[in-house]
């Protein structure tokens, strides 16, 4: 008579990624930010293939999962870009910040609040969280006010202070809807357009948004998803540590140009403000978020006062 059970695998065959030790690892950070709201800029360079924006989605849900709290603030400049190139509309930045007309304002909250939002939605959906798609004009979340004018070329020492049009910096937020979200099991997803007391429509730089958030709701951790690895010195290598004073010089001396401009103006004025830590990295590296917080390894940069 053969016997019907099958052989036990030998345990060569058990998968190497599959590592106990990893999980083991994970124990302390677990712990440590059961309760804690982390707050996740998902900038629209780090949005890349179905594949990667499925691994986002699951580093969330697992997040969620484990007892922590995700804010998703997302971006979306290059898709903007796109949509108002089809449309043969012509676009500049000043400073990492769009200069934004009133249709170039309202082509923007399409994208953000209308396309990418509930795109992120359903990602999180598909990775088997639940997720509600709000803006900064809903229930009040995030009140805005005009930006000043910006010098193009500082180092001229000319004053040509450019008009940015309809961009917003937050000036309050209102965090009883992410707190109702929250509290609900729903993973909030918010797109960075606000509404000012003028009644108009402001495009916000998604960071600013994020930062601003993460502020208001004392985050122990704000990431800042995109697409290099952390903030690089002049020799193009990964800077692990920096405080708000480093920031400063490597400002000053041009080694922070273009869109990582306005990045990390956010995690100073954010870690200023109380959070605990900024932390820049590469959304593109698979789970790269999940390597930073539970594993000693770490990612990108991190930022703390
Ligand atoms: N010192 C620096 N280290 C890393 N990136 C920098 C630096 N200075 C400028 N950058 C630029 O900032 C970009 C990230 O900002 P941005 O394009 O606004 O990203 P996102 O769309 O993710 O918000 C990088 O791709 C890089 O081109
Ligand atoms: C005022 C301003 O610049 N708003 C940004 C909003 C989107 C954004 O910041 O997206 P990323 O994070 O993908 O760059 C814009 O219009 O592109």
């Amino acid at each position: 008579m053969t016997d019907p059970t099958p052989a036990a695998a030998p345990i060569a065959a058990v998968p190497p990624s599959l590592k106990a030790e990893t999980l083991v690892e994970a124990l302390p950070y677990l712990q440590r930010y059961a309760g804690k709201t982390f707050v996740v800029k998902y900038g629209g360079h780090a949005m890349g293939e179905p594949e990667a924006q499925a691994d986002f989605a699951e580093d969330v849900v697992l997040l969620k999962a484990v007892g922590i709290n995700p804010v998703v603030v997302h971006g979306g400049g290059p898709q903007i870009g796109s949509m108002l190139k089809r449309l043969g509309v012509e676009s500049r930045f000043v400073d990492g910040l769009r200069v934004t007309d009133a249709e170039t304002a309202q082509i923007a909250e399409m994208v953000l609040a209308g396309s990418i939002n509930k795109e992120i939605v359903s990602w999180i959906g598909r990775a088997g969280g639940r997720a509600v798609g709000i803006s900064g004009k809903d229930a009040g979340l995030v009140q805005a006010e005009k930006v000043g004018g910006r010098d193009p070329d500082p180092l001229q020492g000319i004053e040509r202070k450019v008009d940015l049009g309809f961009v917003g910096e937050p000036v309050a937020v209102d965090r009883r809807i992410i707190d109702s979200l929250s509290r609900d099991g729903i993973i909030p997803v918010i797109a960075p357009i606000g509404i000012g007391a003028d009644g108009h429509t402001y495009n916000i730089n998604a960071d600013t948004m994020a930062g601003a958030i993460a502020a208001a709701l004392g985050a122990a951790r704000f990431f800042l998803l995109t697409d290099v690895a952390g903030v690089l010195d002049r020799d193009g290598e990964l800077l692990t540590d920096l405080d708000p004073a480093a920031i400063k010089r490597l400002r000053e001396e041009g080694t922070i140009r273009g869109g990582m401009i306005p990045k990390l103006e956010t995690c100073v004025a954010a870690v200023e403000a109380g959070v605990d830590a900024a932390v820049v990295l590469d959304g593109r590296v698979p789970h790269a978020m999940l390597l930073e917080i539970f594993t000693r390894r770490g990612a990108g940069t991190l930022i703390r006062r």
